[in-house]
């Protein structure tokens, strides 16, 4: 590492932020927890990667020998071992710091001969990762109480992040750790406590413009994240599309301390047109004085139970109770702030501080709103987005903003909000490290987690930043502890060995959490790899998930799922990793984790961006590899592909004495009825203690009789095969993004795309590039593909012709020869680690190989129907899965569990 770690530092003090994602350091001590583990090494040709995301921007692997094995010494990397470089970044407010910092890993894209030859083929050239701007990374935000700065520099030096902006204010750099380093800042922090920074930590500030800032944070956010700006009316949140290429003018309303109005006419062309002095410090000063409130939270979550018309004077009250129609003011409109407190003989004590907190939120968001809206009026701007910590996610807020634009504009203007409201300065102050590189990039390159420690540790945790696993197991055995005190609602269960079973809805409905919580921000993972798949008809409509979770209804169902699915998968993941202690309580962990998130996301489902089923899938397998779950079906996947195999020649000496015709329906009935095989599904997990592998594949063949419930197969058969005298063209190239493992690869898929060889289409395996459920991976793909090759001549000529075979020539004994016939079966990962797939960011790879593409064969529930049934594609498409849950197939096809879905969409 090229920082220390945090165990040999300064004694922590306790903290009550600690917004802080634990991968690079804990990535270290898998290799000493797993150091005598030879069942984790990975086998050479397939190397089993860990990566810490679902996205394939890091190898996190256990040491192995990798890269080129043609060379006499190779190199032998230990990828476990980041090094870590960390760039920082501040805005030191009135009240709060805010920080955002960078954390990338040196570049270790596993590139072995078979990958190799796949991009040769691809023609995609072995340099290309060198020509991209940046290299992978993290960004953190972290924030603190101003008042609290002992424990910013407390945190900054555990983390040793001040030892990565050095002299040359440039990035990256890679001058040693030196007296010279310069931390960027901004903010009116930066002047008042530049000398502390320098005795504390050595290190100098250096001073950026706090404008220029804002308005280079909002506008990466805006242009960057594509959940980032949203509405708030009434209570309802919906994220907003912003079309990059009519961002600008619009204004930017900033509150902190104070408020800044910044009309903002491109990147660095801006201008400060108002402001007002009346901002979040008034609220929290006049506040604290008239409550008596100790933090601007606890003044916040007073306004929730305040009835503000026991202070207000309003229309009402001048009016007798009466609207004043004639110019549009209801009764209920605040005439006054504060006016009542004139005409009653009363005294501070006499007013509840729950009121009084109300009646003041309320004056300072209409005022900021109105003034705000005024000035948009003034310059003609549509879009107004709001910032700034005063915000704070807090719904009251932003409705009682959202009113007054509303109100005043008569309809006309709408207020938006940014996810990241607080964060605008201190990423503006980032940006202006040169040559970061992060100005190009796009949204479809950032991936954003949400690691245990980013959204839940709020304002009433105390302790150190978490330095590794062992120390973040620890605290989700606390946060349970702790209970009711904690600032997510966690279901409470006893420390059982693995799994929590149930899910408890939130108890904490409508209370204000404290606002780390509320802050709904991940770590973002900058991926510059990734591109939108290149098929897609048309990328700017395109939503990748079917089922709509803001229908509540459906969101209760599918949480109902999961937490059911919880403690059985808990007990599949610690079995992976040998039942020991430590798994077991890395599971219990993981249940806590995984729960919380989604007793958050019951309470508010658009609290980590737009909510789809698709997220919800990833997260859970986010959440496994968080605490080192890295293949929990591993050993169920290795049996199914054994048990498959075994009986693969069998099944294609049955095949090929089929007519091409009743073939092709035997293949595609073959991949429907090996569906069946999903590890994921609750109903076919009960189905496997019925009967073997195989017998339970023969039944699902014979219930394979057509019509399926959506049943395209003529016009798929007409396009392969033709009709009567005419023979179309075979497809040129045919993606096949695969499914599960077992059965489902090797009897469905694998016989499908040997008939697509056979009739010259070159043939793409799309698989996952890290494991979900028991999908199986383009890691796992080339042995099985070698296994299968060893009973089929098409097969081997086309993997050997792919560059499949590389690594598993030697086991080949037979006499192949050099002269078969070089169409191609290729394998290339899809860039993610899900059981579904958002076609806005795969591999490069992957995109490359869609180039030439005039066929996509989606196969599978996540991939064909949780996402992407409703996707257009420029080429040929073919969707093809076996629905496994009742709920979906009443709701998608109006049919019943285990029904069949064959859709077929010609070129748009
Ligand atoms: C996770 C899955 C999408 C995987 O399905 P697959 O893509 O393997 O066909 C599917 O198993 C699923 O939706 N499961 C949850 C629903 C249930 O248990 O019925
Ligand atoms: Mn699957």
């Amino acid at each position: 590492m090229a920082s220390p770690t945090t165990e040999d530092h300064s004694p922590h003090i306790g903290i009550d932020c600690i917004n802080e994602e634990t991968q690079q350091i804990s990535e270290k001590d898998i290799v000493l927890e797993k150091g005598g583990e030879k069942d984790m090494a990975p086998l050479p040709g397939s190397s089993s990667i860990h990566r810490s995301s679902s996205r394939p921007q890091l190898d996190v692997s256990g040491a192995a020998i990798q890269g080129n094995f043609e060379e006499k010494d190779p190199t032998i990397l230990l990828p476990n071992q980041s090094d870590d470089i960390s760039h920082l970044a501040l805005d030191i407010g009135g009240s709060l710091i805010k920080l955002v910092y960078f954390s990338r890993h040196a570049d270790r894209q596993v590139d072995d001969r078979r990958k190799r030859k796949v991009k040769e083929r691809l023609g995609v050239s072995n340099g290309s990762r060198r020509s991209y701007p940046i290299l992978g990374g993290r960004l953190h935000f972290v924030k603190f109480e101003t008042s609290k700065l002992n424990e910013c520099l407390d945190f900054i030096y555990s983390k040793q992040l001040h030892c990565g902006g050095m002299d040359s204010r440039c990035w990256p750099s890679d001058a040693p750790q030196s007296e010279n380093a310069v931390i960027k800042a901004t903010g009116g922090g930066a002047y008042k406590f530049a000398d502390l920074f320098k005795e504390r930590l050595g290190v100098s500030i250096e001073k950026e413009d706090e404008m220029n800032c804002l308005v280079a944070g909002a506008n990466f956010l805006l242009k960057a994240i594509r959940h980032e700006a949203f509405t708030h009316m009434e209570g309802h949140k919906e994220f907003v599309q912003i079309d990059h290429n009519d961002l600008f003018p619009y204004l930017l309303v900033n509150i902190g301390s104070g408020v800044s109005m910044i009309k903002v006419d491109g990147d660095g062309e801006f201008q400060r047109v108002s402001g007002t002095n009346v901002g979040g410090g008034t609220y929290w000063g006049l506040g604290k004085l008239l409550t008596k409130c100790k933090s601007f939270d606890e003044l916040l979550e007073l306004s929730q139970r305040g009835d503000n018309s026991t202070i207000d004077m309003l229309v009402g009250d001048i009016y007798g109770g009466m609207d004043y129609s004639k110019i549009g003011l209801s009764a209920s409109t605040i005439a006054s702030s504060f006016g009542k407190a004139i005409s009653e003989n009363k005294e501070l004590e006499d007013y509840n501080p729950e009121d009084i907190s109300l009646s003041l939120l309320r004056m300072i968001s209409y005022n900021i709103g109105q003034i705000a809206y005024l000035n948009a009026l003034r310059f003609g701007l549509k879009r107004i987005f709001f910032g700034g910590f005063f915000i704070r996610g807090h719904a009251y807020t932003m409705d009682t903003i959202s009113f007054a634009v509303q109100f005043w504009s008569k309809g006309d203007a709408q207020a938006m909000f940014l996810r990241h409201e607080g964060f605008l300065g201190a990423l503006g102050a980032f940006m202006s490290y040169e040559k970061h590189g992060l100005d190009d990039l796009m949204v479809h390159q950032l991936v954003e987690r949400f690691p245990m420690g980013a959204p839940y540790i709020g304002g009433n945790v105390h302790g150190p930043p978490l330095g590794d696993l062992n120390e973040k197991i620890s605290w989700m055995e606390k946060f349970v502890r702790k209970g009711t005190e904690i600032t997510a609602p966690v279901p409470m269960a006893p420390p059982a060995t693995t799994g929590l079973g149930g899910f408890e809805v939130p108890s904490s409905k409508g209370v204000l959490r404290p606002d780390a919580s509320k802050l709904n921000v991940g770590v973002l993972h900058l991926v510059p790899s990734l591109e939108v798949f290149p098929l897609l008809a048309d990328p700017r409509t395109y939503e990748p998930n079917t089922i709509d979770l803001s229908d509540h209804g459906e969101l209760e169902y599918w949480f109902t799922v999961l937490s059911e699915h919880l403690s059985d998968l808990v007990d599949k993941a610690v079995a992976s990793e040998g039942g020991t202690d430590d798994a077991k309580r890395r599971g219990d962990a993981f249940a806590r984790a995984f729960s919380a998130h989604l007793a958050r996301l019951m309470e508010e489902p658009a609290a980590y961006g737009k909510l789809g089923l698709a997220n919800l899938l990833e997260l859970r397998e986010e959440c496994l590899r968080e605490f080192h779950f890295f293949d929990a079906y591993r050993t169920i996947k290795q049996r199914e592909n054994e048990a498959s195999l075994a009986v693969l020649p069998d099944l294609l000496l049955e095949l090929d004495s089929m007519t091409e015709d009743m073939r092709l329906l035997a293949l595609i009935e073959g991949v429907l009825a090996a569906n069946i095989f999903d590890w994921g599904s609750r109903a076919c997990v009960d189905l496997y203690h019925k009967g073997t592998i195989i017998e339970i594949y023969r039944m699902s063949r014979k219930k394979m009789q057509r019509p399926w419930r959506v049943d395209d197969f003529d016009a798929f058969k007409e396009r392969m095969l033709g009709s009567g005298e005419r023979k179309p063209q075979p497809h040129k190239r045919a993606l096949l993004f695969v499914d599960n493992s077992g059965a489902d690869i090797v009897l469905g898929m694998l016989p499908l795309a040997r008939e697509l060889l056979r009739r010259g289409t070159e043939v793409v395996l799309v698989a996952n590039s890290l494991p979900a459920l028991n999908d199986v991976t383009a890691m796992e793909l080339p042995d099985i593909v070698a296994e299968a090759a060893k009973h089929c001549d098409i097969l081997r000529g086309a993997a050997e012709a792919g560059g499949l075979l590389v690594d598993a020539m030697s086991n080949i004994q037979d006499g192949y020869k050099e002269d078969t016939p070089s169409v191609p079966l290729m394998v290339v990962e899809n860039g993610c680690g899900s059981p579904c797939i958002d076609l806005r960011q795969v591999s490069s790879e992957l995109a490359a190989a869609a180039k030439d593409a005039d066929l996509v064969i989606l196969e599978g529930m996540g991939r064909s129907l949780h996402t992407n049934y409703n996707a257009k594609f420029k080429c040929d498409a073919l969707k093809l899965a076996m629905v496994k849950n009742q709920r979906l197939a009443q709701k998608l096809v109006k049919g019943n569990i285990y029904d069949c879905v064959c859709r077929y969409e010609p070129a748009s």
